[in-house]
C-alpha cells in the first residue's frame, strides 16, 4: 500500500460546523414525530436507484446481472438494528465525505435557523419544524450509531462511514463481502427507547403511510435469514389513471416528493397528448416551504423521461412558480444524451410553456370554484406569484387576473382586480394604489383621505415586489395603475359620498398667499407646494411630482444604489384645515414673520414624519416646536 493510500485508509474526521449543530438539534430532538427518519432514508435509497437507472443508459454494464432496482429494509430485533439497503448508484469514499459530512441543501440551513429562532423565543416551534424533512442526519434521532457501507456501481472498492453523531465520523475501506454488491447499506443502531423501529408492524405502518408511492419496490426482511416480503410495489403513481387514485394516495405522494408534512392545497395531474406527450403531477403545498425566498429561486420539479429520473431540480416552471412541487414525465425527450442537452431541448421548452400555462389555468379554475381555498394559496404564495407580473410579460394579464389585494374596502380580506373595477366610482379612470411597508400602516395614511371621502377603493400594496411590477404594468381592463402619492389627485370629477356634490371651496386669497409663502420659505427643499385635493382631515402630506417615480419605489431604488439623487417631493397643503386657514388669517393680520416661518417649516417636517422619515433637522425641529408651543401658551 502506498504511503498516500495508507494515510487514506482509516481516518477520523470532524463534521463541518453546521452539521455538528444540526446533529445536536436532532439528538436533543425537536421532532415530535421521529418516524420521519425512515422516509428520509428510503427517499435517499430511491434517489440512488433512479440515478443508477439514468447512468446505466449510457453504461449498461453498471447494472449488469441485477438490473431491477430494489430497496430492502432488514430488521434485527435482538440486536436493535434496522438497515436500509439499496442497489443504486452507491458512493465512493470521496462522495461519502462530501455527502455525509457537510450540508449541501439550502433548505436545511433555513431549517436550522428556524429552530434556533423558535428556541430563542421559547416559542412553540415544533409544530412548524415538524413540517420539514432534513435528510440523512435525521437517523440520529433514533440511533446512537449509524454505519453506512457503500460500493459505487462499476467499482470494486467499498467504504465504511461510521459515526455516533457527536462531532466526528470515521471513514475506512470496507471488505467487499461486508458491502452490498452495488449500492449502499445504512445501518442504524437503535437507541433503547427507539427499538420499536426494529418491529415489522411498525416499519410496515410507516412505509405504507409515508413511502408507499416511491417509484422503487420495497421489501422487508423481518429477521436475519427471513424471506424478503414486498411491502410496496414501486409502481409510479403518476402512470396510473387519475380516476383510480385516491386523495390520500396523492397526499402521501406529495409528502414524499415535496418533503412536506401537510396536505397539498392543489393537486394537478394531467396527461398531455398531441404535439408533446407527457404527464404532469404537480402540487401546490399547503404551507410555505422554507427555501421559498432563497435568492437562487430554484424550482424543485423532478424531470423523468419514460420513468427514468433525469434530475430533481429541473427548470420546468418559471421562478415565480418555484413553490410548486412534483414532476414531469416525458415520452418524447431523448434519453441517450446528456442531462444538460435534455434540459436544453426545444421539446422541453415547449413542455415548459404548456405546463406553466396549465398550472396558471388550474389556479384560475380553483379561484372560480373555491374562493376560500384559492385565497389560502394566495396568502402563502401571492408574493412569489407577483414576481411574474414583471418577469413574464406574456402571462401578465393571466397573473393580474389571479392576483388578490388588500384594499381600503376589503376589510382585511382579499379583492381581485375584476371586483375592484366592477366597484369603481363614476368618472373614476384609474386603479389607485398606495405602496408601503405594511398594510395596516398604509390604511392610516393621510394620502387616502380624499379617496375615502369619495368612496374610491385603493389597493394597499405592502409586498416589496409590488413597487416593481406596478410601475411597469400597463393596467387592467383598460384602467392604468396610479399611485395616490404621485402627481396631483384629479378627484374633483368624482363626487363625495357623504356630502352633496359640490366643487371644493375656493381656496381663499389668504390661504393662497400662505401657500405661496410656504413655498418661498422651503425653497429648494421641495419641488412645489400646492393646495391639496386628496386631503380631508390632515393638514399636509408629501407626494411625488406628476412625472416622477412613486415615492416608495424611489426609496427602494435609492437604497439599492440604483438611483443617484432622489427627486424632491411636492408638499400638499389642505386648504380647508383649521391650522392652515388660521395661519393664513394670522399672516394676513400681520403675525410675526418668524412665527409664520416656524409654522411653515413645522408643516413640512410633519409631512415627512407622516411618510416615515425624520424631520430635516431634528434639533431645529425641536426648537421650533418649543417656540410655537410657548407662544400658544401665551
Ligand atoms: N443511499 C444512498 N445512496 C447514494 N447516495 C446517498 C444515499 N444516501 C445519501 N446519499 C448521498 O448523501 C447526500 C445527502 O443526503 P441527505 O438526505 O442529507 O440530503 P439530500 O438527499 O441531498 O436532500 P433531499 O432529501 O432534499 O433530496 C445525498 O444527496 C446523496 O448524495
Amino acid at each position: 500500500m502506498s504511503v498516500e493510500n495508507q494515510a487514506r485508509a482509516e481516518e477520523s474526521r470532524a463534521f463541518e460546523a453546521d452539521v455538528a449543530k444540526l446533529l445536536h438539534l436532532m439528538v436533543h430532538s425537536v421532532y415530535s414525530d421521529k418516524d420521519v427518519f425512515l422516509r428520509e432514508l428510503i427517499s435517499n435509497a430511491a434517489d440512488a436507484c433512479e440515478k443508477l437507472r439514468y447512468e446505466a443508459i449510457a453504461r449498461p454494464e453498471l447494472t449488469g446481472e441485477d438490473p431491477k432496482p430494489q430497496i430492502r429494509i432488514e430488521l434485527d430485533k435482538d440486536k436493535g438494528l434496522v438497515s436500509i439497503v439499496d442497489n443504486g448508484i452507491g458512493m465512493s469514499r470521496d462522495e461519502m465525505v462530501d455527502a455525509l459530512g457537510t450540508i449541501a441543501r439550502s433548505g436545511t440551513k433555513a431549517f436550522m435557523e428556524q429552530i434556533e429562532a423558535a428556541r430563542a423565543a421559547e416559542a412553540e416551534g415544533t409544530q412548524l419544524i415538524g413540517q420539514f424533512g432534513v435528510g440523512f442526519y435525521s437517523s440520529f434521532m433514533v440511533a446512537d450509531r449509524v454505519d453506512v457501507v457503500s460500493r459505487r456501481a462499476g467499482t470494486d472498492e467499498a467504504t465504511l462511514w461510521s459515526s455516533d453523531g457527536k462531532g466526528t465520523y470515521s471513514i475506512a475501506p470496507a471488505a467487499l463481502e461486508d458491502a452490498p454488491a452495488r449500492g449502499t447499506r445504512v445501518t442504524l443502531h437503535l437507541m433503547d427507547d427507539a427499538r420499536d423501529y426494529a418491529e415489522r408492524f411498525t416499519v410496515q405502518r410507516i412505509v405504507k403511510a409515508q413511502s408507499g408511492h416511491v417509484p422503487v419496490p420495497i421489501v422487508l426482511v423481518e429477521a436475519p435469514g427471513a424471506e424478503p416480503a414486498e411491502i410496496a410495489d414501486g409502481a409510479a403513481l403518476w402512470t396510473r389513471p387519475k380516476a383510480e387514485i385516491k386523495p390520500e394516495e396523492y397526499a402521501d405522494f406529495y409528502r414524499s416528493v415535496a418533503g412536506q408534512f401537510d396536505d397539498p392545497a392543489l393537486t394537478i395531474h394531467v396527461r398531455a397528448e398531441g404535439r408533446q406527450e407527457y404527464t404532469l403531477l404537480a402540487f401546490v403545498p399547503g404551507s410555505r416551504p422554507l427555501d421559498l425566498f432563497e435568492p437562487a429561486r430554484k424550482g424543485r420539479m423532478k424531470l423523468y423521461v419514460r420513468r427514468v429520473l433525469i434530475t430533481d431540480e429541473a427548470e420546468i416552471l418559471p421562478g415565480y412558480l418555484r413553490f410548486v412541487r412534483g414532476l414531469i414525465d416525458s415520452a418524447d425527450l431523448p434519453l441517450n444524451v446528456s442531462r444538460e442537452m435534455i434540459q436544453e431541448s426545444p421539446i422541453l421548452a415547449a413542455i415548459r410553456k404548456a405546463v406553466t400555462g396549465r398550472v396558471l389555468s388550474e389556479l384560475e379554475k380553483l379561484a372560480g370554484s373555491d374562493a376560500a381555498a384559492y385565497e389560502k394559496i394566495w396568502d402563502s404564495f401571492g408574493a412569489v406569484l407577483k414576481e411574474g407580473l414583471y418577469e413574464d410579460f406574456e402571462r401578465r394579464d393571466a397573473l393580474l387576473g389571479l392576483a388578490r389585494f388588500k384594499t381600503t374596502a376589503a376589510k382585511g380580506g382579499w379583492r381581485s382586480l375584476k371586483d375592484y373595477v366592477a366597484g369603481h366610482r363614476e368618472n373614476q379612470t384609474a386603479i389607485y394604489y398606495l405602496a408601503g411597508e405594511d398594510a395596516a400602516r398604509l390604511d392610516a395614511s393621510p394620502h387616502l383621505e380624499g379617496f375615502r371621502a369619495r368612496g374610491i377603493e385603493v389597493l394597499l400594496l405592502s409586498d416589496p415586489v409590488d413597487s416593481f411590477w406596478v410601475t411597469s404594468a400597463l393596467g387592467f381592463d383598460g384602467k392604468p395603475f396610479k399611485s395616490v402619492t404621485q402627481g396631483a389627485a384629479d378627484l374633483a370629477e368624482i363626487p363625495l359620498v357623504d356630502k352633496p356634490a359640490e366643487a371644493s371651496p375656493e381656496t381663499t386669497a389668504a390661504v393662497a398667499g400662505f401657500i405661496g409663502f410656504v413655498k418661498q420659505t422651503l425653497g429648494e427643499a421641495v419641488a412645489d407646494v400646492r393646495a391639496s385635493e386628496r386631503l380631508t382631515d390632515s393638514a399636509v402630506c408629501l407626494v411625488a411630482p406628476d412625472h416622477g417615480p412613486d415615492r416608495r419605489l424611489e426609496k427602494i431604488l435609492a437604497g439599492a444604489g440604483r438611483l443617484d439623487a432622489t427627486q424632491k417631493p411636492v408638499l400638499e397643503v389642505n386648504p380647508r384645515h383649521a391650522v392652515v386657514t388660521r395661519l393664513a388669517a394670522a399672516r394676513e393680520a400681520g403675525a410675526e414673520p418668524a412665527f409664520v416661518e416656524d409654522a411653515a417649516r413645522l408643516l413640512f417636517d410633519e409631512a415627512r414624519i407622516l411618510d416615515g422619515e425624520p424631520p430635516v433637522d431634528p434639533r431645529a425641529f425641536a426648537e421650533r416646536l418649543a417656540r410655537v408651543m410657548a407662544k400658544g401658551l401665551g
